[in-house]
């Protein structure tokens, strides 16, 4: 089968390079430092809506502010890796799943030039046939576009949508695939108020999970 997966807070814990990035953008517009706890709160949307919730963690909403501030993160962000590990498990699920024939992709909001270069650093990019980007053009998620982009991309047929927060429970629920949370990443509703498949906290139980669908 065709498995999606989206990248930060269900792949890859990438919140502590994203808050440093963060920060070091909040320094250099004069403004005061966020906790890791809050700047992980607003992951997840891509990264202009990140940025505006940094401005309005301060009260602040400026759309030249913003546009200044979303590019000067993309660049910033751009090869902040050091601090971003894969959760427990997931290179070897990645490698039992492409073994059994399964075909994978990564559906993000994040751009994908900072997708690619991380999934290259922890060495996962070996495993996908198709990595979408949240600056592809289209629609983020949760619009289920780039996930039935993705879905093409890959070749079509019998899939699911693994990834942990309420876009992508959204996104999978209007693409119509079934939704697999995992729920150590960065959501903040509850797990059972989204519409879910099945859940999981650790990967060593998702072929099991995909086999049931
Ligand atoms: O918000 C982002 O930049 C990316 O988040 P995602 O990988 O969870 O889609
Ligand atoms: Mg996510």
């Amino acid at each position: 089968m065709i498995v999606i997966f989206d990248l930060d807070g269900t792949l890859i814990d990438s919140a502590p390079d994203i808050h440093a990035t963060a920060n070091a953008v909040l320094a250099d517009e004069g403004l005061g430092q966020l906790d890791l706890a809050t700047v992980r709160g607003f992951v997840g949307r891509g990264v202009p809506h990140l940025v505006d919730r940094l401005l309005g963690a301060h009260g602040i909403a400026d759309p030249v502010r913003a546009e200044r501030m979303t590019a000067n993160l993309v660049a910033r962000y751009e090869g902040a890796v050091g601090l971003t590990a894969p959760y427990p498990g997931v290179g070897a699920v990645l490698k039992h799943l492409r073994g059994r024939g399964d075909v994978l992709g990564v559906c993000t909001n994040k751009p994908l030039a900072p997708a690619m270069a991380v999934l290259r650093h922890l060495g996962l990019d070996q495993y996908f046939d198709a990595v979408a980007g949240g600056d592809s053009g289209l629609p983020r998620k949760p619009d289920p576009a780039p996930l039935l982009d993705t879905l093409a991309r890959l070749g079509g047929g019998t899939a699911a949508y693994v990834g942990d927060s309420e876009v992508d429970a959204e996104s999978a629920r209007a693409a119509g695939l079934p939704f697999l949370m995992f729920t150590e990443g960065y959501r903040s509703a509850a797990a059972e108020t989204l519409p879910h498949h099945a859940m999981f906290s650790d990967f060593a139980e998702l072929p099991g999970l995909l086999d049931l669908l």
